[in-house]
C-alpha cells in the first residue's frame, strides 16, 4: 500500500496572507449579509456598553433623538427638528459602522463553529456490546473504554484508539487537509483517531478514549467560540486608555455650557454632542473589538486553533523562541547512512548488532537502521521474534533488544549508551569512540552508539537534512528581534553544526524533556515571553508553562490539552507564521489608535469656530479650512467621523501591512504613516464634504 504521510510539511507560506479587500480577504457575501443582521443585535444596550467609547455615541444618539422630537427640551435653541434628526441618523450609522466592523470579524468563527457543530449533532455509533452484537447509539451515549465498530463511509463517533483494523481516515473536517491519512492499530500516532472524522476505506475497531463532551471535535468548537470572545490584557489595557480619554472629554465638553452662557453664546445640545463625538476616539473604539477578533480568525487560516486571543497577543511579543532539532529544524526522517565499528570490532559484528537493535524500533530512524543493516548483510537470526523490545524513549534516549539467547543490545545517544555501559557493566568505553562521533557529529549528523552486552561496538550515522527555507526563516526571526534557541537530546557537536547551518542564536544539547521547561522558567525569570512548539507527552510540562505553546494535532492528548495553540497541519515552522500574526495584530491596534487621535484635531478646527462663530467672531481664524457653514461644518466633521470606520475595516481585518522588521524600525514608520496621514486625512475629508454639502443644503 503506498502510505501518504500523517505530516504533510505545508509548503511555506507568506507570512501573512495578501488581500486588498474584504472579498479578496474571504469575506464572500453570506458572511456580509450574516454580519448586516449580527450588526443589528449589536444596537442591545447591554451589549454596547462593553465598548465604552461607542456607548457614548449610543448614548448622544439618544439624546439627539430626544432633541428631533422636541429641539427645544434643554432650552431655547437654534436647531431644527430636521438638523437634530440629521445629526441623529449620522451617529446611529457609526454606532452601526462599529457593530458591522466586529459581526463581520466575527462571520467566519461563527460559521465554523456552526459547522463543527452540524457535524457533532450527527455523529452515531455501532457500540458492541457484550456478545459481541452491535448497537446503533447516538456518539453523546458513548463512554471511555466503549468499543466501536465503523465502516467504510461512515464518521468515527468519538475520539479513540484503533485497537483492530487498518484503513484511510479523511481527516478534512478537522485539519482540512483533505489527503487520507493511514490509521491502523500499534503505532503511536496512527492509532488515534478523531470524532468527526470519516473512514474512507475498510473498516476499524475502536476504543473510544474520551468522555461525553469532552472529545476534540467538542473542544474544537468551545475554542472557535470562546476565543472570540475574551478580551486580550492588551486589547482591556487600550479599553481603559480610550475609556479616560472619553471621559476627559465629556467631561471638556460639559464645562462649555457654562462658558458659552457667559459668553452670551447660545450652544445646541445636538453641536454639545457632535463635538463630544467628534474628539473621543471613536474610530478606534469602533475598530479595536474586530483587530483582535481578525487576529484569531488569521491564526484559524493558518490552520491553527488557539485557546485564547492572548496567547495570539503573546506571540508577537515574545522575545525567546524554543526549537527542537529533529522534525522542526530538520526534516525529521533520520535515515542511517554509515555503520562506524570501533577499532577491534568488525564491521559484521557491528552491523548485525544495529539490526538486532532495532527490530522493536518503529520509528524511523530504527526503520531505517534495520533496513540499511540488511542491504550491508545483516541477518535474521533463529528466535529473534522471542526477542523483548525496549522502546526508545526521550528520557532514556536508547532503544534495544533482548534476545533469547543472553544478548543484551541497546542503541542510543552516545552520552547515555556510554553512561549505561560503565553504570550497568562496569565496562570501558573504547577510546576510539569520541573520534567516531565527532566524525558524524561534524557532519551535522546524529551518532549512535550500539553496545552489546555492555561492549560499545561502535556508532550508527543518521544523517537528516534541513528544512527548505529555515535559514530565512530564522533570519526573519532575528531581525524581529527574536532570540532562538535549539533544544535537542542530540549530541553537542550535531546540535552546534546544525544550528550554524540554520543560523540558530543559541544551542542546548543533551537536553531530556525537563530540561525544556527549567529553560523557559529561566527566560521568564528574565521577564521574557518564551515560545515553544512540542507533541509529546512529555512537551507536555513545557507546552503548558511557555508563554506560547504550540502543539501538534499529531500530538499526544496530554501535549495538545496543555497548549494554548494547536497547530492542525502538524508543522512546528508555523510557530513563525504565529509570531507574524501576533506582531501584525499589536501593529494594526497601534496604527489604527494613532490614526484615531491624530485625526480628531481636524475636527476641533471644524466645530470649535462652528459653535462659537457669534460670541467670539475671531475664532473664525481657527476655521483654515475655509468650511461654508457652522452647521455644515458640525455635519461635516461627524459624517467624516463615520465614514472612516467602514473605510478601515478592511485594514482592521487585514492588519496593516507587516515586514519582519524590528519594532522600533516598524514603530517609527507607522508613526510617520498613521500619525501624519491621521492628521491631513480628515482636513482633505471634511473640506470635500462641506463642498458637497454646499451643493444639497
Ligand atoms: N530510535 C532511537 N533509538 C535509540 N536512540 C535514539 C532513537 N531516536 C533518537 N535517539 C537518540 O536519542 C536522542 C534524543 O532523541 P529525541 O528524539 O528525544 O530528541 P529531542 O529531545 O526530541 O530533540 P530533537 O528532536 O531535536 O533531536 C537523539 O539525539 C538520539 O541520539
Ligand atoms: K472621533
Ligand atoms: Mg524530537
Amino acid at each position: 500500500m503506498n502510505r501518504p504521510t500523517a505530516h504533510p510539511l505545508s509548503p511555506q507560506a507568506p507570512l501573512v496572507p495578501p488581500a486588498s479587500h474584504l472579498v479578496a480577504a474571504g469575506y464572500g457575501s453570506p458572511l456580509l449579509k450574516q454580519a448586516l443582521v449580527d450588526s443589528l443585535i449589536k444596537f442591545d444596550p447591554r451589549q454596547q456598553v462593553r465598548n465604552p467609547v461607542m456607548f457614548v455615541v449610543w448614548l448622544g444618539a439618544l439624546v439627539t433623538a430626544a432633541l428631533t422630537v422636541s429641539p427645544t427640551l434643554f432650552g431655547p435653541s437654534h436647531a431644527s427638528h430636521l438638523y437634530n434628526g440629521v445629526v441623529t441618523a449620522i451617529l446611529v450609522i457609526t454606532v452601526w459602522f462599529a457593530n458591522f466592523a466586529e459581526a463581520l470579524a466575527e462571520g467566519r468563527g461563527k460559521a465554523k463553529a456552526a459547522s463543527l457543530r452540524h457535524t457533532s449533532t450527527e455523529l452515531h455509533a455501532r457500540r458492541i456490546v457484550a456478545d459481541g452484537r452491535e448497537e446503533t447509539v447516538s456518539a453523546s451515549a458513548l463512554n471511555k473504554g466503549d468499543l466501536v465498530r465503523v465502516e467504510r463511509d461512515e464518521l468515527i463517533p468519538m475520539d479513540g484508539e484503533v485497537i483492530d483494523g487498518i484503513a484511510y481516515v479523511d481527516e478534512s473536517v478537522i485539519t482540512g487537509e483533505s489527503a487520507p491519512v493511514i490509521k491502523e492499530a500499534g503505532s503511536d500516532v496512527a492509532s488515534s483517531v478523531t470524532g468527526g472524522t470519516k473512514v474512507i476505506s475498510d473498516s476499524l475497531l475502536i476504543r473510544v478514549t474520551a468522555s461525553p463532551g469532552d472529545s476534540f471535535l467538542d473542544r474544537m468548537i468551545r475554542l472557535v467560540e470562546s476565543a472570540q470572545r475574551q478580551k486580550t490584557p492588551n486589547e482591556i489595557a487600550l479599553t481603559v486608555l480610550l475609556s479616560v480619554l472619553t471621559l476627559i472629554f465629556v467631561i471638556v465638553a460639559a464645562a462649555m455650557a457654562p462658558v458659552a452662557s457667559y459668553l452670551k453664546a447660545q450652544i445646541n445640545v445636538a453641536d454639545l454632542v457632535a463635538l463630544i463625538v467628534a474628539l473621543i476616539p471613536t474610530t478606534i473604539g469602533a475598530l479595536l473589538s474586530a483587530i483582535g477578533i481578525a487576529g484569531i480568525d488569521r491564526t484559524m487560516r493558518f490552520n491553527m486553533l488557539a485557546t485564547s486571543g492572548k496567547a495570539v497577543e503573546a506571540a508577537g511579543d515574545v522575545h525567546t523562541l524554543i526549537l527542537d532539532k529533529t522534525g522542526t529544524i530538520t526534516v525529521g526522517n533520520r535515515m542511517a547512512t554509515a555503520l562506524l565499528p570501533v577499532a577491534g570490532c568488525s564491521a559484521a559484528r557491528l552491523t548485525q548488532a544495529a539490526y538486532l537493535a532495532s527490530l522493536f524500533d518503529n520509528t524511523p530512524e530504527g526503520r531505517s537502521t534495520a533496513t540499511y543493516a540488511l542491504n550491508e548483510g545483516a541477518r535474521p537470526v533463529v528466535g529473534q521474534d522471542k526477542a523483548v523490545g525496549t522502546e526508545f524513549s526521550a528520557e532514556t534516549r536508547m532503544s534495544g533488544s533482548d534476545l533469547p539467547d543472553g544478548r543484551v543490545i541497546r542503541k542510543g545517544a552516545v552520552d547515555s549508551v556510554s553512561r549505561y555501559v560503565t553504570e550497568h557493566y562496569s565496562r570501558p568505553v573504547p577510546p576510539d569512540l569520541t573520534a567516531l562521533t565527532e566524525q558524524v557529529a561534524r557532519q551535522g549528523a546524529t551518532p549512535l552508539a550500539v553496545a552489546e552486552n555492555g561492549d560499545i561496538l561502535g556508532v550508527i550515522m543518521l544523517s537528516d537534512v534541513l528544512k527548505t527555507g529555515i535559514r530565512d526563516r530564522m533570519e526573519q526571526l532575528r531581525t524581529m528581534g527574536i532570540r532562538t534557541v535549539m533544544v535537542t537530546g542530540d549530541n553537542p557537536v550535531t546540535a552546534t553544526v546544525i544550528a550554524a547551518e540554520a543560523g540558530l542564536d543559541e544551542v542546548v544539547a543533551e537536553a531530556r524533556p525537563e530540561e525544556k521547561l527549567t529553560l523557559i522558567r529561566r527566560e521568564q525569570a528574565q521577564g521574557r515571553l518564551v515560545a515553544m512548539t512540542g507533541d509529546g507527552t512529555n512537551d507536555a510540562p513545557a507546552l503548558a508553562q511557555a508563554d506560547v505553546g504550540l502543539a501538534m494535532y499529531t500530538g499526544t492528548m496530554p501535549a495538545k490539552e496543555a497548549a494554548n495553540l494547536i497547530d492542525l497541519d502538524s508543522d512546528p515552522t508555523k510557530l513563525l507564521d504565529l509570531v507574524a500574526i501576533g506582531k501584525q495584530m499589536l501593529i494594526t491596534r497601534g496604527a489604527l489608535t494613532t490614526f484615531s487621535i491624530a485625526n480628531d484635531v481636524a475636527k476641533y478646527f471644524a466645530i470649535l469656530p462652528a459653535l462659537f462663530i457669534t460670541a467670539l467672531p475671531g475664532l473664525n481664524a481657527l476655521n483654515v479650512m475655509g468650511l461654508a457653514t457652522p452647521q455644515s461644518a458640525i455635519l461635516s466633521a461627524l459624517i467624516f467621523n463615520a465614514l472612516i470606520i467602514p473605510l478601515l475595516i478592511p485594514l482592521a481585518l487585514r492588519g496593516v501591512r507587516f515586514q519582519p522588521k524590528s519594532a522600533e524600525v516598524m514603530f517609527y514608520r507607522n508613526l510617520m504613516l498613521y500619525g501624519v496621514g491621521g492628521l491631513i486625512a480628515p482636513f482633505i475629508g471634511i473640506k470635500l464634504i462641506d463642498l458637497g454639502l454646499a451643493l444639497v443644503m
